[in-house]
């Protein structure tokens, strides 16, 4: 795609932390209202259902959202930023208590049942941790990639390295590593004391071979700004921390959109053939893992990785290697299915993005519970698939 040109879907981007406290939601607010302010059309989803402080942070006023007549809901607006909570559905201070499945539930509606109107960014603020929950959301949204806040404290880049490990696994790529609170600038005298250890989120980000994208000093103003709703950029748009949210603002902005791959998420149904994603080109030098292409012609997918490698696989073999748990037992990974109830000319009726890690596909048979992770796919390339 070129840069010039809108994106159909906006970039998400995860801002995540090992652990709770380090700065994640203030540097999602600072960041947000910093884009807005570049000119970028913004939104925040304040993923972190059981602690939900970016409406706070940005002033927004306690309220049940409107409904639009599509009966979607209204995000609420500060500062040019468009932003969903829990805090706006929940009616006191008391933490939510969702289980698992609810919060992915109340996640999914935040981005889809949401009129955003057309953004160029959409920023989530997790909540903090690398448990089931931050997994799920990784793997329910087409992720453009993720953030990693850290404090320069040696445990909270353990923590860190773990979180960029599970984003890894489900082939979000990590955009870079920000770290917060990273020596204080006296008021008085202006000099810097690192009272925690100094440059750890470099040397992580460069132990891992991502982007360091900038740290942001320790200052009181910011613990204000947030108590106030008036986000340190906006508040003392001179102070270093400022010019710091500036400048991973415009890093963020711009490593999302190198990103390579079609964009996500897609829904294509190939019946009347809508929603079909517009190819990106391969190169060489493109992740073999990320997808550059996709068609359909003489009953088969036709898959172009963005590492310029082809594949084609027919319908019938799509559905017969289908790895759902109607198709196959779970325990031993034999095949229930019975190859000689598929049809000779089951056809694909539907294709769409899971996340940035797998396919989805239904048939003309009604099944539509399986999951085609790219890696899965790929290794279909060349194998004589067992066939009746
Ligand atoms: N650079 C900074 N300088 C000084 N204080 C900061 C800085 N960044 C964040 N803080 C303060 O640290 C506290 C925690 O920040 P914040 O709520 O953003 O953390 P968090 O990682 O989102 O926490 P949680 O995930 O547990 O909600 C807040 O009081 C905030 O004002």
């Amino acid at each position: 795609m070129a840069q010039t040109e809108l994106p159909a879907e906006p970039r998400m981007i995860a801002i995540s932390s090992g652990k709770g406290g380090v700065g994640k939601s203030t540097v999602t607010a600072n960041i947000a209202v910093a884009m807005a302010e570049a000119g970028l059309r913004v939104g925040v989803v304040d993923a972190d259902i059981y602690g939900p402080s970016i409406p706070r942070m940005l002033g927004i006023p306690a309220g049940k959202p409107a409904m639009s007549p599509a009966q979607k809901v209204i995000p609420a607006e500060a500062h040019g930023v468009k932003v969903m909570s829990m805090a706006m559905l929940s009616d006191d201070d008391s933490p939510a208590i969702l289980r698992g499945p609810m919060v992915t539930k109340y996640l999914q509606m935040f981005i889809r049942q949401v009129e955003w109107g057309a953004l160029d960014v959409l920023l989530l603020d997790l909540p903090p941790g690398t448990g089931d929950i931050q997994l799920t959301l990784a793997q329910a949204f087409p992720l453009t990639g993720a953030v990693v806040v850290s404090t320069p404290q040696d445990v909270s880049l353990k923590i860190a390295r773990r979180g960029l490990r599970m984003m890894e696994q489900v082939k979000v790529p990590i955009l870079g590593v920000i770290e917060n609170m990273s020596g204080f600038t006296c008021p008085e005298c202006g000099t810097v004391t690192h009272i925690f250890h100094e440059g750890g989120g470099e040397a992580i980000a460069r132990e891992l071979g991502v982007e360091f994208l900038g740290k942001v000093p320790l200052d009181p103003t910011v613990v204000d700004c947030g108590d106030d709703g008036r986000p340190l950029v906006l508040a003392a748009p001179e102070s270093s921390a400022a010019a710091a949210y500036r400048s991973i603002a415009t890093r963020l902005a711009g490593s999302a959109c190198d990103i390579v791959g079609i964009a996500t998420p897609f829904a294509w149904t190939l019946t009347d053939d809508t929603g079909k994603p517009a190819p990106v080109q391969a190169l060489v030098s493109g992740p073999a893992d990320r997808l550059a292409a996709l068609d359909h012609a003489d009953g088969a997918l036709l898959l172009r990785w963005a590492d310029g490698a082809d594949q084609r696989l027919t319908d019938r073999d799509l559905r017969l290697v289908c790895q759902c748990a109607q198709c196959r037992d779970e325990m031993s990974g034999k095949r229930i299915l019975n190859p000689e109830n598929v049809s000779l000319n089951i056809n694909l009726t539907r294709v769409w993005s899971v996340g940035n890690y797998a396919l989805g596909m239904a048939f003309s048979d009604g099944h539509d519970t399986g999951i085609y992770t790219f890696q899965a796919l790929q290794t279909m390339a060349g194998t004589e698939l067992e066939d009746v």
